[in-house]
């Protein structure tokens, strides 16, 4: 049996046009197959090729500093700042800016990192951030089209915020064929857009239990549902599970966008609730779920944690 495949779906700029006849059909492809596989990769080409060098030479940049100088990224939330040297991920280091799509968030980073400026980190850092939320919204703006609740994800739309992630996985030394870059999780976001320069790695589990890989390409980006949308969808588009495995003797690097609701409870739109879909989930406060992900024993060990967290 051939190997499992994600959907591919056409998002370049130039072949999106929501007054066209076509438009529904292509937002419920993208709904279809978040429903189905809770993740797709879209072609988008939003990112141009000088952005995606600088944003990656940015990316090396930031992981030369001395540690002592990472560790100053720090958050309440978990996996928002710096994490290193950790016995489970021994190969994963990443940072975290939060914030990322405004000047003022990107320049708070920045400053933390090089107190004496860094003018280009901070502007790549600033217009990937920007160009790939265009895409998150893009996408979250189809499915809201697709379910009939716009006015709902405009309310959202306003309470959301970016977080970047940079992801460092170290070169494995050693005999094995494989080596464990990242542990299998979901993400605790609402949605996350992933990308990966070169070096394969991440894997993503389908519904029956088969893991797939993702191959990185320049214009290839992996939208990939959190568990907020979980609920905020009514259990219709799930969190796909999804892990990091490295090969021998190549180091690899990716980055995330992570959207997280700010100063909103996230509600199940009334749409999607009726006889054949009760209410699975009730109202809950994102970054209080995150502090339940990050502080609690069972929000890191549950199953299902958004279940666990505020499941009916
Ligand atoms: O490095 C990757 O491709 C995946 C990273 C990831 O899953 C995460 O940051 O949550
Ligand atoms: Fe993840």
């Amino acid at each position: 049996m051939a190997p499992p495949k994600l959907p591919v779906i056409d998002l370049t700029v130039k072949n999106l046009d929501p007054t066209s006849s076509s438009w529904i059909t292509k937002c419920d492809e993208v709904t279809v197959a978040l429903e189905e596989h809770g993740c797709f990769i879209a072609m988008y080409d939003g990112v141009s090729q000088d952005l995606e060098d600088a944003i990656f030479l940015a990316t090396q940049e930031l992981f030369n500093l001395p540690t002592e100088v990472k560790v100053l990224n720090t958050s309440n939330a978990p996996y928002h700042g710096y994490v290193g040297q950790i016995p489970t991920m021994p190969l994963y280091e990443g940072l975290g800016i939060e914030n990322t799509t405004t000047t003022e968030g990107a320049e708070i980073f920045t400053k933390l990192m090089w107190p004496s400026g860094n003018e280009s980190f901070c502007t790549s850092a600033l217009m990937y951030s920007k160009a790939v939320a265009e895409l998150d919204q893009i996408v979250m703006g189809m499915v809201a089209k697709s379910y009939g609740i716009e006015q709902h994800y405009k309310s959202l739309l306003r309470s959301t915020v970016y977080v970047l992630r940079f992801n460092k996985y170290l070169c494995p030394k050693g005999n094995e064929d494989k080596y464990l870059g990242m542990i299998p999780h979901t993400d605790n976001s609402v949605m996350t857009i992933l990308h990966q320069k070169q070096v394969k790695g991440l894997q993503i589990k389908t519904k029956d239990g088969q893991w797939i890989e993702v191959d990185p390409s320049p214009s290839s980006f992996i939208v990939m549902a959190g568990d907020a949308c979980m609920a905020w969808t009514n259990g219709r588009i799930e969190a796909p599970c999804h892990n990091v495995i490295m090969e021998a003797n190549q180091e690899r690097f990716s980055l995330g966008l992570f959207t997280y609701i700010r100063d909103l409870k996230i509600e199940i739109p009334q749409k999607l609730i009726d006889e054949d879909h009760l209410r699975r989930f009730k109202e809950f406060d994102h970054y209080k779920y995150l502090e339940y992900h990050r502080n609690t024993n069972e929000g890191k060990t549950s199953k299902c944690r958004i279940k666990s967290y505020c499941g009916i």
